[in-house]
């Protein structure tokens, strides 16, 4: 531990979980452990308890307590953090105020002069932040078709800082071998940080940090929490001088989660397992119904995925997103539009079903050129599925289908 950092600002490394204090210590399976929850609380309580409180009061003038402010560490955001420490398989969770805080709470581990490779396809807030830092912050970044080892190898050199991975990517749903890259990127420029965001898998489904990289980061906002009823972000680390550097800048930016919004990320953690495996059911559901009805289908449990085998070398699961095209942005705009129960909203690993289109909602904010050169299809539909019935999904989005003229005959409607 450096001295920068006084201990009492740094959460506890997580403890294995047990079900009673002082009974084994034992790894349980991810659906136990992201229930089981331990709280030193004084009266045993069952629920973390919210620790609503800027400040804390402290023992005498010169003894320091546990905590002294809340930006800088709070009892419910450290049980959050020892919690999701255990699930991502870190030895340090930080929790902050957004995904994209979690980006820039990384971004800041850059110089002027650094080169970043990143993907071409990657959601449209963390390339509006590369973006900005290219143009402000003396930043290179480097934009590379992920799926391809040697685009992204092709790049390194001695000023790569740091290489930004997305699998699967939003929103096409493309996927990049996370591990040959981790080991490639290591071998050629050793001191250059692997960053994944796994926001569209959760640890539910994918540890990339068992792959050997260096940061996981995700949008709470999404699967983790699940009820898009908060803003949160993850960063996750196996190394503690890197996790001191990246508390620095939470403390120093302010930018931790708030206590409530910390219990409500655990509450929501709670029943990740249960929602993720059934709104990823309904997805693959869904999208063996499209792909049946002749669309093009991306979505990584249809066999007709192009990485299928790397997908599934890597992951536990195929996640609950998919995109699809139309061939017409007109026939796109009438579908999502014609939806009654998918809702038209952009973000996605939430309990209700989303239909959205990236280019004008997620993605609205790349540039319209940028995002012809990089093949992003303008009618390109994306659906974040839910946990409703999946046949009501689908019945709903036939409807939708037919009332756009997108299936061409009623028997389209009964497959
Ligand atoms: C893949 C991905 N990463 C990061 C973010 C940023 O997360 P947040 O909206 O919580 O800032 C989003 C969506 O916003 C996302 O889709
Ligand atoms: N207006 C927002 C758009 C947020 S998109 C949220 C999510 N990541 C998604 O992919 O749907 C912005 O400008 O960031």
């Amino acid at each position: 531990m450096s001295s920068s950092v006084p201990s009492s600002l740094l959460p506890p490394s997580p403890a294995p979980s047990t079900p009673r204090p002082g009974g084994p210590q034992r790894r349980f399976k991810l659906e136990t452990e992201v229930v089981y929850t331990e709280s030193p609380d004084q009266y045993r309580s069952s629920s973390v308890p919210i620790y609503q409180t800027a400040t804390f009061k402290q023992v005498s003038g010169s003894e320091m307590g546990e905590y002294d402010y809340s930006r800088s560490g709070n009892p419910t955001r450290t049980q959050l953090e020892r919690h999701l420490a255990k699930i991502m398989n870190a030895s340090r969770v930080l929790a902050v105020a957004s995904g994209m805080s979690a980006m820039d709470v990384i971004a800041r581990l850059l110089r002027p002069g650094d080169e970043v490779i990143a993907g071409d396809d990657l959601y449209g807030g963390t390339n509006r932040l590369l973006k900005y830092l290219s143009t402000n912050g003396g930043i290179v970044v480097h934009h590379v078709d992920t799926t391809s080892i040697s685009a992204v190898t092709e790049k390194l050199n001695d000023k790569t800082s740091m290489v930004l991975l997305e699998s699967p990517t939003n929103p096409l749903i493309k996927i990049c071998d996370i591990p040959t890259i981790t080991r490639l990127v290591k071998a050629t420029v050793p001191n250059a940080i692997v960053a994944v965001d796994n926001t569209m898998l959760s640890p539910i489904a994918q540890n990339p940090l068992d792959f050997g990289v260096d940061i996981v980061y995700e949008s709470a906002t999404k699967f983790l929490s699940g009820h898009h009823d908060l803003m949160a972000g993850v960063i996750a680390v196996n190394d503690e001088k890197l996790a001191e550097k990246l508390f620095f800048t939470v403390n120093a930016t302010g930018c931790g989660l708030a206590p409530f919004d910390c219990w409500l990320l655990l509450r929501g953690v709670k029943t990740l397992a249960i929602r993720f495996e059934k709104a990823q059911s309904n997805a693959q559901i869904v999208a063996e119904y499209l792909e049946g009805a002749g669309f093009k289908v991306r979505y990584p449990g249809l066999e007709s995925h192009p990485q299928y085998d790397l997908h599934w070398s890597m992951a536990r699961g195929a996640g609950a997103v998919l995109s699809f095209e139309t061939g017409s942005v007109d026939v796109s705009e009438r579908i999502v539009e014609s939806a009654r129960l998918w809702g038209i909203s952009v973000s996605f690993g939430c309990v209700n079903s989303l239909i959205s289109m990236p280019c004008k909602m997620s993605h609205a904010s790349i540039d319209p050129k940028v995002r012809a050169e990089r093949a992003l299809p303008e009618d390109l539909i994306r659906l974040c599925v839910g946990i409703e019935n999946a046949s009501d999904l689908v019945e709903d989005l036939k409807h939708a289908l037919f009332q756009a003229g997108a299936l061409k005959t009623e028997s389209a409607l009964s497959c």
